[in-house]
């Protein structure tokens, strides 16, 4: 679902169509032929400016990367540092991440990104949180057998919901950081906002959990 009508983020879109994907339910179960090979898929959902998927491609050319951001005036930000990137192993999807299963085959993914995902903190929305868990159905569904989420925010509220709710949607928790950027992990690579909070001294949590 395309939220907002914006003329020149679809013209702008139209023009860069070698990085984003303008009919992503057509390559359900077919997209290793978008990337012309068989290297483990990686999805990000909530790519917000792009910092993050475009450094990943050029550090992981042995992956490949599907990044989803809903807001088409955001998206247009994504499109253009993978652009500077020159990588061909990033492709950008402008679709509000609804059921994913309109949009990848069972077990077609290997691993999904939730970076800073927007907190939604009101009871009544916890339905819309990423990791609520009608969400972490569907990302079951498309993850490979072991496929795992890699999930990173500053909101410590959202962080103790989401690891909570993997936890009682059974999945294993293999690694939990209440400090990320404590650890100096240099593959550890830094989205916009993880960027901004952190300069702001916020502690960055982080939570890797796999489907058993
Ligand atoms: C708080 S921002 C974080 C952006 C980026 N990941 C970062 O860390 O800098 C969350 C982003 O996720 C996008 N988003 C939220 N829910 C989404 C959904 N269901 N499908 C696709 N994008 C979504 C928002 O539009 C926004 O750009």
């Amino acid at each position: 679902m395309r939220l907002r009508n914006k003329p020149w983020a679809d013209d702008f879109m139209k023009e860069n169509q070698q990085i984003v994907e303008l009919s992503p339910l057509s390559h359900k179960g077919t997209w290793s032929d978008v990337f012309g090979n068989d290297n483990p898929i990686h999805l990000e959902i909530g790519s917000g400016k792009g910092q993050f998927i475009a450094n990943m491609a050029k550090q992981h050319p042995e992956f490949n990367f599907i990044g989803m951001e809903r807001v088409k005036s955001v998206i247009v930000g994504a499109i253009k540092k993978v652009k500077e990137k020159e990588v061909s192993n990033a492709r950008l999807v402008n679709e509000n991440a609804v059921d994913l299963r309109d949009l990848f085959a069972e077990n077609e993914v290997n691993k999904i990104y939730l970076n800073f995902s927007d907190p939604w903190p009101k009871a009544r929305h916890e339905k819309r949180r990423l990791t609520y868990h009608t969400f972490l159905t569907q990302y079951k569904h498309i993850l490979k057998p072991d496929g795992e989420i890699v999930f990173k925010t500053d909101n410590q509220k959202l962080f103790e919901y989401s690891v909570e709710s993997f936890s009682k949607f059974g999945m294993l928790i293999e690694e939990l950081t209440l400090d990320l950027h404590a650890l100096q992990d240099p593959l550890n690579v830094m989205t916009e906002y993880e960027q901004k909070f952190s300069q702001k001294g916020q502690s960055i949590y982080r939570c890797r959990a796999q489907f058993q």
